[in-house]
């Protein structure tokens, strides 16, 4: 029988919210598996990681990733921590100078971590030289005490993750030896001299490996939850479509199948693009380790997008999953609560979206200024620099809507730069015409990144080897991606001219009818996600679609239901009840 985690408990005997709180709700360990993980292999040199990576494969050190502080957390060249080196004992003295530089988030670090890659302010011969990461011990290996100088603490509970103990880290003058420096990029050497990286954000690459991996991970999250709702919606009959007649399940509303295929629709949109950012991570990754730089400007700016967009659409789609399900979707058994708070945070965490899709913007206004003066641009941006023609496709084909895409994008960054340009000549400062421009510059990173994950949905499905039955079900699905946001974005087509009123009239007519006919391939599709029951972790969405006698059996297990009359009767109803006799 296979056990929970190492909460040794049988699984199948596991209550729904046992399962969430392990498997769901945050496992404590992620940051190491994932972030402590990578910072050692993409960041130590070689020496270093014969020296830690062994015992983090054993667990015998259990790390997490130490940046954001009290006081900041998105912008990282403001990190108060400092790392100054002593060079009479060839050793870091890691401090905490004020509150606000109070390590505060990350994962694992309140009880669970003994150690940490901590990213503080480089300082060597009274010079600073930015943010860098180190491996620090926090925790004795053999007690887990705090050591010390260090001082440990968990940050309390939250909307939802409860169980990854996030923590809490100061350090009091606390010194590690200059070879806990992770050198792989930089190096301070024995006399304090620092030699530089070959390109200074290459400290930032757990970040955008971070990145890279939740996008796979949102479109598991958003598969979790519209395999739920859509067996729910297969199982669960409601009200009357046609009076007299008998209540039909309400996967038959086209509203219901309106809330769930677009979403089911997502999952693939997602993990296509996920699949296509984790190429280019790895050749990046590879050309990095040669010394070649040159992608990075991409794989940063396209982690950025993606990024940005999984985590908005799954949150988004796992709430409306949650919504699809009425009283039952609000239930913690139903596992869907648990989805919304695990996947929602990553909005927020790893780069807050708005602060990411700013540095797409950032790219997109450059990368088109280079294209004015002639200057190359790299591929993602090749066609901002392009004429804006509709090619000859049929129209409304699926190479019609995406470039439409590509054409309303190229629009928008061609007269948000205008206006940029304009907010420039009456501020004569750059950074304030920035800010004064920022929402539009966040709208042309969210068009360019639906533009991407449209044209990667399209090019793959196109490209994929699969049964016809399989592949004529992707292209209806692919087919019902492009329309519905298409349909979400009406007003950048009517600008760009792309599209008229009648066009998108007709898309939309054509959008129902996908809904109908893609309706008997739902529970089909989301079978095909294969979760064990276990893993879903859901009375609404277990395969054999015993819903409601799940509910009652779950409903027992709860504390409540041990005894008739609650001990609360007694503390507290009886008193209440005699008080007013
Ligand atoms: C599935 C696994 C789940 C694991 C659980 C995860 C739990 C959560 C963990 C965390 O949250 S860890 C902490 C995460 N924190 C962040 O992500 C912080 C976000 N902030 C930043 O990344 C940076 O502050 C910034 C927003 C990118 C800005 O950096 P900076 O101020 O240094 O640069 P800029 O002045 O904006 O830009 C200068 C220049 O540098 C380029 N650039 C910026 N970042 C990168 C990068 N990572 N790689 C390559 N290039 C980068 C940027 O594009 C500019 O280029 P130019 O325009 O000058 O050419
Ligand atoms: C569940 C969870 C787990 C986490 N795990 C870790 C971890 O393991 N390790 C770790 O180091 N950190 C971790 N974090 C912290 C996380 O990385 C930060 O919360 C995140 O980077 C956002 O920073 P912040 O909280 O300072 O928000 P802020 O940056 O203060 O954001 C607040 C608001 O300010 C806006 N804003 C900020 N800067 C700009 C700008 N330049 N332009 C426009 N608007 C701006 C944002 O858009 C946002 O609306 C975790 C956070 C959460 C919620």
């Amino acid at each position: 029988m296979r056990k929970l985690a190492e909460h040794n408990i049988p699984l199948r005997e596991a209550s729904i919210t046992q399962v969430h709180s392990v498997l769901r709700d945050g496992n404590p360990l992620i940051v190491h598996t994932s972030m402590f993980a990578n910072a050692l292999a993409s960041l130590a040199n070689p020496k270093q990681q014969q020296q830690w990576v062994p015992l983090a494969e054993k667990n015998r050190i259990i790390g997490t990733y130490a940046q954001t502080e009290i006081g900041h957390g998105t912008f990282v060249r403001g990190l108060e921590t400092t790392a100054i080196f002593d060079p009479e004992t060839k050793e870091f003295v890691l401090h905490s100078p004020t509150i606000t530089s109070t390590k505060w988030w990350p994962g694992g670090l309140g009880k669970t971590a003994n150690a940490a890659i901590v990213m503080a302010q480089l300082y060597t011969q009274g010079k600073c030289y930015g943010p860098h990461p180190f491996f620090v011990q926090l925790r004795d290996f053999d007690t887990h005490h705090s050591l010390p100088g260090v001082i440990l603490g968990e940050i309390g509970p939250r909307l939802g993750i409860n169980s990854q103990d996030n923590g809490y880290l100061r350090f009091d003058h606390y010194r590690i030896p200059r070879t806990n420096m992770l050198m792989r990029h930089s190096q301070v050497l024995e006399d304090g001299s620092y030699v530089k990286p070959i390109h200074n954000k290459l400290s930032y690459g757990t970040m955008v490996w971070t990145r890279v991996a939740i996008v796979h991970s949102c479109s598991k999250k958003l598969a979790c939850a519209v395999t739920i709702a859509t067996r729910y919606s297969a199982v669960r009959h409601q009200s009357e479509l046609v009076p007299g007649k008998p209540e039909p399940q309400i996967l038959e509303y086209q509203t219901q199948q309106y809330k769930l295929l677009p979403h089911i629709a997502s999952v693939f949109a997602i993990l296509f693009s996920a699949s296509s950012v984790l190429r280019m991570q790895r050749n990046v990754a590879a050309s990095i380790s040669k010394g070649n730089v040159e992608l990075l400007p991409e794989l940063h700016i396209l982690s950025c997008a993606m990024k940005a967009l999984s985590s908005q659409d799954s949150t988004q789609g796992i709430e409306t999953c949650r919504l699809a399900c009425g009283g039952h979707g609000y239930i913690a058994s139903s596992g869907l609560p648990s989805l919304y708070t695990s996947t929602t945070c990553t909005i927020t965490y790893e780069g807050e979206n708005t602060v990411l899709l700013l540095q797409v913007a950032r790219y997109l206004i450059k990368s088109y200024r280079a294209g004015l003066e002639g200057l190359p641009v790299l591929p993602s941006v090749m066609y901002l620099t392009a004429p804006s023609a509709m090619h000859q496709s049929p129209p409304l084909s699926n190479q019609a809507l995406i470039e439409a895409f590509r054409i309303s994008s190229a629009n928008l960054v061609k007269e948000t730069e205008s206006r940029l340009c304009r907010q420039f000549n009456l501020e004569q400062n750059f950074h304030y015409a920035w800010n004064r421009c920022s929402v539009a510059l966040v709208h042309c990173a969210e068009l360019h990144s639906r533009y991407y994950m449209c044209e990667k949905f399209l090019s793959t499905v196109e490209s994929i080897r699969a049964s016809d039955r399989v592949r004529s079900v992707l292209q209806d699905l692919c087919r019902l991606y492009l329309i519905h946001h298409i349909t979400l974005n009406q007003g950048h087509f009517l600008r760009s001219g792309t599209l008229s009123g009648v066009d998108l009239s007709t898309l939309e007519e054509e959008m129902y009818e996908l809904l109908a006919k893609l309706r008997p391939q739902a529970v089909p599709l989301v079978d095909a996600f294969d979760f064990r029951d276990e893993l879903l972790g859901s009375t609404l969405g277990a395969w054999d679609g015993r819903v409601y006698e799940r509910l009652y059996e779950e409903a027992q297990k709860s504390p409540l239901n041990k005894t008739d009359v609650s001990k609360a009767y007694h503390k507290y109803l009886q008193p209440l009840m005699k008080s007013n006799l």
